[in-house]
C-alpha cells in the first residue's frame, strides 16, 4: 500500500492509516496505548508470547489475572477498554509464521517494531523490503533507546550496517584462566550445565579427562545406573573444582605469571555432616512449588553472597533436584534465566570456581543478571520510544521522508540533548538484503560439505529460514515441507557432498543462488577457493565477506563458537542499541555533540535492542572503548537528501 500523500494532514494519515506492530511486550504495551491515543484505529499486533509475572512491572496492560494469556490479545482488550470504537486486531503467533507473508505485509502502510531479537527483526525487515512497506524499527536497553526509519530505496535498511559483535571469552580463559566472574559464570552455564543437564551429543570443552584415561573410556559426568545421587553429586563437584584444578595446576607454564587456583574438594568446603544434613528440610517443601535449592536449603535472600559453604550446599542440592524432579527434561535442558535452578546451580557452581581462583562471590541475584545478560528494563525507556516510533510513523504515512530521524536515547545529556536525532543514511550500495550485490565466500571446495555451508553461512549468517540453493541452472537443495520423497532423499544425499563433488560441481569462481521464498530474499554467493584456514581466527573453516550481520556468540577460539539460542523470551543479543558506534557518519557526528565520558561508554556498552531485558552486562575493564574515528568509508556515505 502507498505511503500517503505528502499533502496529507497528520491527523487525516493518521486516521487512515493501517498499522502492524510486531511485538507486545515492554516497548510494545507503550507503543499501542500511544498508537490508541494518538487517533490510529487499525491496528494489528503479532506477538507470540503469553504473559509472564516478571512482565508485570512495566507491561502496564497487563494484571497478574492475565498471567498465561496471549500478550497481543489481552493487550488488545485493556486498550479498547479505555478506546472502546478503535478496530485492534491481535496474532498470538510467531511473525516468522507463514501465514504473514508478503502479501500479509503489502495491506499495512507501516510496520512497528517491539521485539527483542535479532532473528524476529531481520525477517520483518525482509519482508518489509519486499512488500515496500516501511519500517520503524526500535530497541531498547536500560536507560538506552533507539527508533530507526527503514524506507525501501531511500534509508538503509535494518541490515546494511554491521551490527557489533557481542563480547567473546577465549574458550582458554573460561576452562582454564578465568580472571573474572562472568569467565565463571560462563564457564557455569555453557559449560557445566550444559554438559551435565544439556544435549549431551553437543561438543563441550569441559575437560571431562580422568588420569587413568586409557583405561577409562566413561565420561565421568554419567552417572551409572546404581550410582546413589548423593554420591554422583559428590563425585562431580570433587570432578570439576578438585581433580580438574589439580590437572589444570599440573601445568606449569600455565601459571608462571598467574596466581594459581586451590583445587577445592567437598571435604573441604563442607563438614561431612553437613552434606548429610544438605536439603533435609526439603521434606517440608511444597510439591506443586517448582523444585529451588534455596527453598529446600532455607536460603531466602537473593541478594546476599552465600560463603562457599553454602554454595556447595546449593550446588549439591541443585544438583540432586534436577535429578530427582526434573529428570525427564535432562539431556535437553538449556539454561534460562528465569529458570529458578538453573541459575541457583550456575551460581552455586561459579562462585566455588570463583573461590578456586580467588575472584570475587556474586550474589544470585547479580549472577542472575550476568548469566542472563540481563541489564534491567526501565518503563520510561520503553514510553519514550514508544513515543518516537509513533512520531516517525507519522511522518512516515505522511510521506515527510526528509524529516526522517533516527532519535537515540541516551543515559546522560549532553549539551543538554537526551534525545538525539540523526539523520538516516541512504541504503548500503554493498548490502545483500536490499540491494543486489553479491556476497564472497572464501571456503575449501573440496573438503567442505554443502550441509556445513548451509549451517554456518546460510542459515546462521545470512538468516535465511527454507533456503533453496542453485549452482547455475542446478537446483542442488531446497528446504520445506513440500517436497517429494525422491527429492528429500536426493536432498539429504547433496547436504554430505563436498562443495565440488555436487551434481552441479562448486569451485572457484561459481556463484550459488541462493533464494529463501518466505522472505522473498534472494543472494548470490561467489565461491572463491582456499585450501587452509586458522582454526584459531576462522573457525568456521570458511569466510564470509560483504555480510553485515551479527554473531551471537559467547564463547569463541579453538574452533568453536557457541551460538546464544535466539528466542523470543531470552536475550538475543542484537544489534540496535549499539547501531550508533557501527555508523561511521553517525560517529562522527556523536563525536561533535556528545562529551561526556560517560555517553561513549554507554552507547560502546549495551546490546541488545531488546525492547526491555536485554543485554550483556560488561564490566570488562580491558574492553577498550572504540574511539569514533573517521571513517574511510563515511566520506562514500551520503546522507539521505
Ligand atoms: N518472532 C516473534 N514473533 C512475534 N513476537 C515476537 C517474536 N519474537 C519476539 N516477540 C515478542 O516481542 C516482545 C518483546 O518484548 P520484551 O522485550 O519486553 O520481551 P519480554 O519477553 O516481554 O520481556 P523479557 O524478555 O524482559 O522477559 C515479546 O512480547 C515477544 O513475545
Ligand atoms: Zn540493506
Amino acid at each position: 500500500m502507498a505511503a500517503a500523500t505528502a499533502a496529507a494532514s497528520s491527523e487525516e494519515a493518521v486516521k487512515a492509516a493501517k498499522v502492524l506492530m510486531v511485538g507486545a511486550g515492554g516497548i510494545g504495551c507503550e507503543l499501542l496505548k500511544t498508537l490508541a491515543l494518538s487517533g490510529f484505529s487499525d491496528i494489528h499486533i503479532i506477538d507470540l508470547d503469553t504473559i509472564e509475572v516478571s512482565n508485570l512491572n512495566r507491561q502496564f496492560l497487563f494484571r497478574q489475572s492475565h498471567v498465561g494469556q496471549s500478550k497481543a490479545k489481552v493487550a488488545r482488550d485493556a486498550v479498547l477498554k479505555f478506546r472502546p470504537n478503535i478496530n485492534i486486531t491481535p496474532y498470538h503467533a510467531n511473525v516468522k509464521d507463514s501465514n504473514f507473508n508478503v502479501d500479509f505485509f503489502k495491506q499495512f502502510n507501516v510496520v512497528l517494531n517491539g521485539l527483542d531479537n535479532l532473528d524476529a527483526r531481520r525477517h520483518v525487515n525482509r519482508l518489509c523490503l519486499a512488500a515496500e512497506v516501511p519500517l520503524v524499527e526500535s530497541g531498547t536497553t536500560g536507560f538506552l533507546g533507539q527508533v530507526t526509519v527503514h524506507v525501501k530505496g531511500k534509508t538503509e535498511c535494518y541490515e546494511c550496517q554491521p551490527k557489533p559483535v557481542p563480547k567473546s571469552y577465549p574458550v582458554c580463559t573460561i576452562t582454564s584462566t578465568p580472571s573474572k566472574f562472568v569467565h565463571c559464570i560462563v564457564w557455569a552455564k555453557d559449560l557445566l550445565f550444559a554438559k551435565l543437564f544439556g544435549d549431551k551429543n553437543q561438543g563441550n570443552d569441559l575437560n571431562v579427562h580422568s588420569k587413568d584415561d586409557s583405561s577409562s573410556k566413561t565420561d565421568v559426568f554419567e552417572r551409572s545406573v546404581d550410582e546413589d545421587l548423593e554420591q554422583y553429586a559428590q563425585r562431580i563437584y570433587d570432578h570439576v573444582f578438585g581433580y580438574n584444578i589439580e590437572v589444570a595446576l599440573d601445568n606449569k607454564e600455565t601459571w608462571k605469571n598467574r596466581r594459581k587456583p586451590n583445587p577445592i574438594y567437598i571435604k573441604d568446603a563442607l563438614p561431612e555432616d553437613a552434606v548429610q544434613q544438605n536439603g533435609r528440610s526439603r521434606d517440608h517443601m511444597n510439591e506443586e512449588q517448582d523444585p529451588s535449592a534455596m527453598v529446600s536449603l532455607g536460603l531466602r535472600n537473593s541478594q546476599e553472597i552465600w560463603s562457599l559453604a553454602e554454595n556447595s550446599r546449593v550446588f549439591l542440592e541443585a544438583l540432586k533436584l534436577f535429578f530427582e524432579k526434573r529428570e525427564k527434561e535432562i539431556g535437553s535442558l538449556i539454561f534460562d534465566k528465569d529458570d529458578q535452578l538453573a541459575v541457583e546451580f550456575v551460581t552455586a557452581a561459579a562462585n566455588i570456581r570463583a573461590s578456586s581462583f580467588g575472584i570475587p562471590l556474586h550474589s544470585l541475584f547479580e549472577a542472575k543478571g550476568v548469566a542472563g545478560n540481563i541489564v534491567h528494563a526501565v518503563a520510561t525507556t520503553n514510553a519514550i520510544i514508544a513515543g518516537l516510533i509513533v512520531i516517525e510513523a507519522i511522518k512516515v504515512l505522511k510521506g515527510d521522508y526528509q524529516d526522517y530521524r533516527m532519535t537515540y536515547c541516551l543515559e546522560h545529556p549532553a549539551r543538554k540533548m537526551l534525545l538525539m536525532p540523526v539523520e538516516p543514511f541512504e541504503p548500503s550500495k554493498s548490502c545483500y538484503v536490499c540491494s543486489e550485490t553479491p556476497v564472497v565466500l572464501e571456503v575449501n571446495t573440496k573438503t567442505t560439505k554443502l550441509r556445513e555451508v548451509i549451517e554456518k553461512v546460510i542459515k546462521s549468517k545470512l538468516g535465511m529460514n527454507l533456503p533453496l540453493i542453485m549452482v547455475g541452472a542446478t537446483l542442488v537443495f531446497e528446504d520445506g515441507e513440500d517436497l517429494e520423497e525422491d527429492e528429500i532423499a536426493n536432498y539429504a544425499l547433496n547436504l554430505e557432498k563436498v562443495l565440488a563433488e555436487l551434481p552441479a560441481p562448486v569451485l572457484n569462481g561459481t556463484t550459488l543462488t541462493v533464494e529463501d521464498f518466505h522472505q522473498e530474499l534472494k543472494c548470490s554467493i561467489n565461491i572463491k577457493h582456499r585450501d587452509e584456514f586458522d582454526e584459531e581466527k576462522e573457525p568456521d573453516g570458511m569466510v564470509l565477506a560483504g555480510w553485515s550481520g551479527p554473531v551471537d556468540k559467547q564463547i569463541t577460539s579453538n574452533g568453536e563458537n557457541r551460538s546464544v539460542p535466539s528466542s523470543s523470551n531470552t536475550e538475543d543479543v542484537d544489534g540496535t542499541a549499539e547501531d550508533i558506534s557501527a555508523k561511521p557518519g553517525m560517529k562522527r557526528k556523536l563525536n561533535e555533540i556528545l562529551e561526556a565520558k560517560e555517553n561513549f561508554d554507554a552507547l560502546e556498552n549495551p546490546s541488545d535492542v531488546g525492547s526491555s531485558s536485554a543485554q550483556v552486562v560488561e564490566d570488562d575493564d580491558d574492553d577498550e572503548l572504540v574511539m569514533f574515528d573517521e571513517d574511510p568509508r563515511q566520506s562514500k556515505k551520503k546522507r539521505l537528501q
